[in-house]
C-alpha cells in the first residue's frame, strides 16, 4: 500500500498553495469528509467535536459547521484552549464561523474544567480532533485528559471517529504514550505509515482514506514544499557542518568549474574547493576570492593527479565532477579511477562520458551517485535515443535509475528526477537558460544539497532552485540572461523557502 510521511504531506500542502489551492480549501474538503463520515455512522443525535488548537481542530470546526446545517443533529465543539491560542489562520477562521453556524462552543481553561463537562456523556458520537500529524513529544494537559474522556465514552459504547489519525499516535512511526481508541479513522489524501503499525491497529478502528482535492501536480512536480523537506541549518553550526564540496573540473575550460563552485556556495555549502589542472588554476582563482583553488598537475585531468586527489576527496563530503574537463582519454580514465574513492558524487558533463554500465556495478554500495545528463548525454549513457514523449522519457529515466542504482536528473524543458522508485518532474526555468553554464550551476547546487540530504531530494530540489533562480534572473535579463545571473538569484529562492 502506498503511504505518506507527515513531512511529505506538509510539502504537498505547500506545493498546493504554490499552485493556487489554498490550505483553507483543503481544510474545507477535509472537514466535509468528516461530516460525511459522521452522517454515515449516525442518522441523527448529539455530536461532540473535541478539538485541539492546530489544523486537526480546524478540520473539526469545518465538519461541525457542515453538520449543524442538517436537521436532527445537535452539534457541540470543545476547544482545548482559548480562541486566541488557536495556532493557524485557517483553523481560527473556521472557528470564527461557528458563531454563525448554530454550533455550541466551549473553550476550556484546564483539565479540571474538562473533567466536569457533561458534554462528553451527553454525546452519541464523539469526533477526536485533538492532534493530527502535528503531534510532538509527551502529551500535555488538557489534551491528555481529553483523550481519557473520549476513551471512557468509547468504552461505554459511543462511536468515536478520529480525524486524520487517532490523537496521540505518531503518524509516521505509530508509537505513542497514549492515544484515542477510534471506531473509524478518516485519514486525508493518503494512508499514513503510522496507521499501518501492528500496535496502532487497535486504536485506528476501520481506516478510510478521504480525498481532499490535492492537485496531482503538487505531488508530481517539485515546488517550494519539497525545499521544506531539506535539512535546516542549525543555529549553532560550525564551519563545514553545512557541507564541504570538492569540484573537479576544468582544463580545456576554466569557467565551468568556477560556476559550479560558486553555485554550491550560494546553495549553502560552507567550503568549496575547486581542483583544476595547473594550466587554468590561476584563472579560476582570479574569478572570485570565495573560491579555494587546488592546482592539479597538467593541462588536463590526468593519472598523475591520482597522487593528490584521493586525500582531497576524503576531506570533502561530496565530489562534483565533470564540468569543463574535456574528453581526453587520460582524463576519462582518471575520472573512472577516482570514483571508487568517492562516497557521494555528482557527475555531470564530461564525467558522464567516462561512465559505462559495468562501472556503475563496480561502484554499487560504495558510492552514492547523482548523474545530471541532458538528452544527448542520456542517450549515450543508455546507448539508446532519448524518447521525445513525456511519458516514455519519464519511464526511461525511472528504469535507468533503477537498473544502475543512481539518482538521475535528466535536464530538459521539464527536468525528470528519479531514483527508480520515486520520480519528480520540474518545470521551473525558461528558454533563456539554454545559455552555456546553467548546467554547471545546477551541478553545483546539487552537490551542495547532497552533502546534507538524501540524493533524490537533493537532485529534485536543486532542479527546482536552479530553474526558479533562472526565472528570477529572466525577469530582469530576459533571454540575455547569463549563468552568473542565475547564481546571483539562488540565495533569494533559498531564503524565501526558509532553508538558508
Ligand atoms: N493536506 C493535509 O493533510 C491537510 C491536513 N489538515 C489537517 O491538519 C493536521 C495537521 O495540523 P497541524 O496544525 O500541523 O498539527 P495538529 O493539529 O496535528 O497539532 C498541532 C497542535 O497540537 C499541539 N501539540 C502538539 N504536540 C502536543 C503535545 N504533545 N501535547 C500538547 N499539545 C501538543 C501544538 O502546539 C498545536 O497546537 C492534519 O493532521 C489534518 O488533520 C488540513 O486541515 C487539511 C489539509
Ligand atoms: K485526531
Amino acid at each position: 500500500m502506498k503511504y505518506i510521511s507527515s513531512l511529505r504531506m506538509k510539502a504537498i500542502d505547500t506545493n498546493c498553495s504554490y499552485l493556487g489551492l489554498s490550505p483553507l480549501q483543503l481544510m474545507e474538503n477535509a472537514g466535509a469528509a468528516i461530516a460525511q463520515s459522521v452522517k454515515e455512522k449516525l442518522g441523527s443525535g448529539k455530536v461532540l467535536f473535541v478539538a485541539g488548537r492546530g489544523n486537526n481542530g480546524g478540520d473539526a470546526f469545518v465538519a461541525a459547521r457542515h453538520l449543524a446545517g442538517i436537521p436532527g443533529y445537535i452539534v457541540r465543539v470543545i476547544l482545548l484552549g482559548k480562541d486566541r491560542d488557536i495556532g493557524t489562520e485557517e483553523a481560527y477562521h473556521n472557528y470564527s464561523l461557528l458563531k454563525f453556524s448554530r454550533v455550541q462552543t466551549l473553550e476550556i481553561r484546564d483539565s479540571g474544567q474538562l473533567a466536569v463537562s457533561e458534554l462528553f456523556s451527553e454525546a452519541d458520537l464523539l469526533v477526536d480532533a485533538i492532534f493530527g500529524t502535528g503531534v510532538k513529544g509527551n502529551i500535555k494537559e488538557p489534551e491528555s485528559t481529553a483523550i481519557d474522556l473520549i476513551n471512557n465514552e468509547g468504552k461505554a459504547g459511543k462511536i468515536i471517529i478520529a480525524v486524520d489519525v487517532p490523537s496521540g499516535l505518531d503518524p509516521d512511526r505509530g508509537n505513542f504514550e497514549k492515544a484515542v481508541y477510534a471506531d473509524l479513522t478518516v485519514t486525508f489524501h493518503r494512508m499514513k505509515a503510522g496507521l499501518l503499525d501492528e500496535q496502532a491497529k487497535e486504536y485506528t478502528g476501520t481506516i478510510k482514506v478521504a480525498e481532499i482535492g490535492v492537485c496531482a501536480d503538487a505531488e508530481h512536480y517539485t515546488g517550494p514544499g519539497d525545499l521544506q523537506m531539506l535539512k535546516k541549518r542549525k543555529l549553532e553550526a560550525h564551519k563545514g557542518n553545512a557541507g564541504r564540496i570538492l569540484v573537479i573540473g576544468g582544463g580545456p575550460y576554466s569557467g565551468a568549474p568556477a560556476l559550479a563552485a560558486l553555485a554550491a556556495l550560494r546553495a549553502g555549502a560552507d567550503l568549496v574547493t575547486v581542483a583544476v589542472p595547473e594550466s587554468v588554476a590561476g584563472i579560476v582563482a582570479s574569478y572570485s576570492p570565495d573560491l579555494i583553488v587546488r592546482k592539479l598537475f597538467s593541462s588536463v585531468l590526468c593519472p598523475e593527479d591520482l597522487s593528490i586527489l584521493p586525500d582531497l576527496i576524503n576531506s570533502h563530503d561530496v565530489v562534483v565532477m565533470g564540468m569543463g574537463l574535456g574528453r581526453a582519454t587520460e582524463t576519462l580514465e582518471t575520472v573512472r579511477k577516482l570514483l571508487p574513492f568517492c562516497r557521494k558524487a555528482v557527475l555531470d558533463a564530461d564525467a558522464l562520458a567516462a561512465l559505462s554500465g559495468t562501472l556503475f556495478e563496480t561502484l554499487a554500495g560504495n558510492c552514492e551517485i547523482i548523474v545530471t545528463p541532458h538528452a544527448g548525454e542520456f542517450a549515450r549513457l543508455r546507448d539508446m535515443e532519448t524518447p521525445d514523449s513525456p511519458e516514455t522519457r519519464e519511464k526511461a529515466v525511472r528504469e535507468f535509475a533503477a537498473e544502475k542504482g543512481v539518482v538521475t536528473l535528466l535536464k530538459g524543458k521539464v527536468d525528470i528526477i528519479s531514483d527508480g522508485k520515486q520520480t519528480l518532474l520540474n518545470r521551473t526555468g525558461n528558454p533563456g537558460m539554454t545559455v552555456g553554464g546553467t548546467g554547471d550551476v545546477l551541478a553545483g547546487i546539487t552537490g551542495s544539497l547532497f552533502s546534507r540530504n538524501p540524493a533524490f531530494l537533493a537532485a529534485a530540489c536543486a532542479a527546482y532552485i536552479n530553474g526558479a533562480a533562472g526565472d528570477l534572473a529572466f525577469e530582469k535579463a530576459g533571454n540575455a540572461l547569463l549563468a552568473t545571473d542565475v547564481i546571483g538569484k539562488i540565495s533569494e529562492i533559498i531564503k524565501e523557502a526558509g532553508i538558508g
